[in-house]
């Protein structure tokens, strides 16, 4: 949502009532996460079937908004939003981030319940759900459904080959009702869903039109389905990523964190001990529980927030939204520095040497996914570093929608030479100097940047 959407703001006044997350000396304990992979799904076609067509009904008698309703609304979103040349992206890109993260918590919560017999190993052996190939079939279609098939480029992480393969048939079931099964709320989130269920064929079709390969000029959304695939299966952080890169800039990007605690404190331990404490503190608001999808536009000064919609309401915009913005704390010794969990992701030996050197005193907040970067802008946490081992490319789409909402929340978001991340390049951050950094202030990061170099030396990397 851009600064001059005022009249959105006036729509919305406990927006302006809130107050932001702002950072505090909360002390955090060392990070503990136990790996335990969580079974998985049952199918129930029939059923689904059904639901679609009851949903249908009920459409029809007018209980879910029409099409022109749809329509209008639209229209007055898109007229508030005045100027801004992404707004109709951006509106289409939030909800439909937000229809994902509630079919990835109905998957999660799946694999929670049930036996483990449906993790997939892709080749690189990275396990790989159900929920990946949904996310990345549902967003393409709603995005083709909004802006029309010719007009939309997408680049993400999955590959359609490896689910038309003959072995594969159960899990394309599994995919297919799963995207029915989120495609039927659209109307819930404001947007068109398909007139009758999605086939086999719709569904690979719309993975399958996730072969953009980016590059310098035009425009391509990028997108990583279920960033964090380890948190994800082991009940813990993950997060949706999708940006609008065009001419190599990213100009706009929405981050869904499903997971994302009430309290920041809670970021660093296990998604179990979430669900615990949920049970037993009374939640003051239902829809700020958990969870939260940021989003940003390129040059508008604001990053926004919104909790997770919940399903069984229309989700009328902003949703609630709130302005979010980085942490005012520039004293080494009071910031907090986040990093991937898997020490094979980041070196965390590496970053120990760093962050004692620019005089960072707290333990590490080891976290999957994205929801580093979320952490940054919600001024959660200071610092992410990250510094893959030599010979890893990092990937554009898991970094595109994270550092134009950090950007735009006021932090500064780099490789750590100090030089900005490239996205003209195709798939990879290509000529990215050993690692990324990320601040919430610029004086942080000119610290760290500065020490990079003298650590790299005695490091082994
Ligand atoms: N070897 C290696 N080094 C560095 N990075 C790698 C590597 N392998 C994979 N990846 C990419 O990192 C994504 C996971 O990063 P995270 O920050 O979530 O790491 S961690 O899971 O918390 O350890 C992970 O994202 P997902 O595949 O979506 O999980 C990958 O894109």
């Amino acid at each position: 949502m851009p600064s001059n959407c005022t009249s959105l703001v006036f729509r919305a006044p406990h927006v302006l009532g809130q107050t932001r997350i702002t950072n505090n000396t909360n002390k955090l304990t060392p990070t503990i996460h136990v790996g335990t992979c969580f079974p998985w799904y049952g199918k129930k076609t029939h059923q689904k079937k059904k639901l679609f067509h009851i949903v249908s009904q009920l459409k029809c008698r007018q209980n879910y908004p029409s099409s022109s309703v749809m329509e209008d609304e639209r229209n007055l979103v898109v007229s508030s939003l005045g100027p801004d040349k992404y707004s109709k992206e951006l509106d289409v890109a939030v909800k439909a981030v937000q229809m994902a993260c509630s079919l990835c918590q109905k998957v999660q919560g799946s694999l929670i319940s049930k036996t483990n017999s449906q993790i997939h190993s892709k080749d690189d052996n990275s396990p790989v759900t159900v929920a990946d190939w949904s996310v990345q079939a549902t967003i393409s279609w709603i995005l083709s459904k909004s802006f029309g098939c010719r007009n939309v480029s997408i680049l993400a992480e999955e590959d359609v080959e490896s689910l038309s393969k003959p072995d594969s048939k159960g899990l394309l079931s599994a995919v297919v009702e799963t995207v029915n099964d989120c495609l039927v709320q659209a109307p819930h989130f404001g947007l068109q869903g398909p007139e009758k269920l999605l086939g086999s064929s719709d569904v690979l079709e719309a993975i399958g039109r996730c072969n953009s390969e980016g590059g310098p000029t035009g425009s391509f959304w990028a997108l990583d389905p279920v960033d964090g695939t380890l948190g994800f299966v082991r009940g813990d952080q993950y997060a949706v990523a999708l940006a609008l890169i065009e001419d190599g800039e990213v100009v706009l990007g929405v981050l869904g964190c499903p997971n994302y605690p009430k309290k920041k404190e809670w970021l660093s331990y296990h998604h179990r001990y979430h669900r615990i404490i949920s049970k037993l503190t009374p939640t003051t608001s239902e829809s700020w529980d958990k969870g939260c999808v940021l989003y940003a536009t390129k040059g508008s000064g604001k990053a926004w927030m919104q909790p997770l919609h919940q399903t069984n309401k229309l989700l009328a915009w902003p949703n609630s939204a709130i302005p979010i913005r980085v942490s005012a704390i520039d004293d080494p010794a009071l910031a907090t520095f986040c990093e991937p969990v898997e020490k094979s992701n980041s070196s965390h030996s590496f970053t120990a040497g760093l962050a004692h050197s620019v005089g960072l005193r707290k333990q590490p907040l080891r976290v999957y996914s994205m929801v580093k970067y979320a952490a940054i802008a919600r001024g959660d946490a200071e610092i992410f570093m990250k510094f893959a081992r030599t010979g890893y490319k990092e990937k554009i789409w898991d970094h595109a929608a994270g550092m134009i909402i950090i950007q735009e929340a006021g932090g500064v978001v780099t490789d750590a030479g100090g030089s900005p991340l490239d996205f003209s390049k195709g798939t990879f951050l290509e000529g990215l100097d050993r690692g990324i950094i990320a601040c919430g202030g610029a004086k942080l990061h000119e610290r760290i940047i500065k020490s990079v170099d003298a650590s790299w030396k005695c490091s082994s990397l």
